[in-house]
């Protein structure tokens, strides 16, 4: 099962919000779909809901034309949540789960198992509007997967989840990748992205700007990063030959530098000026790709 995307393009008036994106989403995969405000994330998602018509370009899920008619198959976690505040969490995923084609036998005891799972089984009879932010999070993730979907599109899941929580439920898509579901990830939290991401686009002003595998991505980038923890002062690497952006830490120094040989010219340098606790040589963090990338064009 396979999200294809063709050359999809949608404006608003003479504004383009997603400029001819094409992509393939992997089976059985985590795809990271990343960009800054405004890049066209929301917008592609809603093309690929239904929700919005794309003004060129076509989106298929296993070969066939998607649409609305196949909402069924998709879960959705907007960024923006969407729960109904007076409902009791039982009744907002009845309500939810019926709206999905599933029965109400089906829906309590998924809604059973879930809460079960997220360690929070006293909340089936409350109402959303008694529950913390996170625990309301928790009750939006089960209304986006109640219905098992094939393709689940996750924009921001983790945002307002304390560090355990974001576990629990890292846990939970985890399970549901490895149980077949295709997952489309989108958040600005990088390290997330790197954890569970094989595959990844970052979109910038709608179109793509990086592409391809982190692995892949990473390598091309070509720069490194390196660490130095030493009690020498080493603010002379400022200016250092292949240095292109120093920045000081209580240990020492983080550098990002051209390329691995300058890693081995420092490393010289430094010989005889003290006692060096570390010198570790890096890949370049999403983050930092995403910066460079996207910020080039901010500028
Ligand atoms: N209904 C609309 N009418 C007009 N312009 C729109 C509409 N929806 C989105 N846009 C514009 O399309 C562009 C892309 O917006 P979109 O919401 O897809 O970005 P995003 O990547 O989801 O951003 P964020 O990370 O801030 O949520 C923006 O310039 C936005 O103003």
């Amino acid at each position: 099962m396979t999200l294809v995307l063709k050359n999809v393009t949608k404006r608003f008036g003479r504004d383009i919000a997603v400029d001819r994106l094409s992509l393939e989403i992997p089976e059985n995969e985590m795809f990271g779909f990343l960009g800054g405000n405004g890049a066209g994330k929301t917008t592609t998602f809603r093309m690929i809901l239904g929700l919005l018509d794309s003004s060129e370009g076509e989106i298929s899920w296993n070969g066939e034309s998607i649409g609305y008619d196949k909402s069924h198959l998709i879960g959705y976690l907007p960024e923006e949540r969407g729960l109904y505040p007076k409902l009791t969490v039982k009744d907002q995923l009845i309500y939810l789960g019926k709206l999905r084609g599933m029965n109400k036998g089906t829906i309590l005891s998924e809604t059973e198992k879930w809460l079960a799972r997220f360690k929070v089984p006293e909340y089936m009879n409350k109402k959303v509007e008694e529950l913390s932010k996170g625990n309301q999070q928790k009750i939006q993730f089960i209304s986006a997967i109640i219905h098992k979907p094939e393709l689940l599109i996750l924009d921001e899941p983790f945002s307002g989840l304390d560090p355990i929580n974001v576990e629990m439920l890292k846990e939970a898509v985890l399970d549901l990748k490895e149980q077949g579901t295709s997952i489309v990830f989108s958040s600005h939290q990088m390290d997330h992205v790197e954890e569970l991401c094989k595959h990844l686009c970052i979109l910038h002003k709608g179109k793509p700007v990086v592409q391809g595998t982190l692995r892949d991505i990473k390598r091309s980038y070509g720069k490194k990063n390196l660490v130095i923890h030493s009690e020498t002062p080493l603010d002379f690497l400022k200016e250092y030959p292949g240095v292109v952006h120093y920045k000081q830490i209580t240990e020492g120094c983080e550098l990002q530098i051209k390329n691995e040989a300058v890693s081995q010219t420092i490393f010289s340098a430094l010989q005889g000026k003290g006692f060096i606790r570390k010198f570790d040589l890096e890949e370049p963090s999403l983050n930092d790709i995403f910066i460079e990338k996207v910020g080039a064009s901010y500028e």
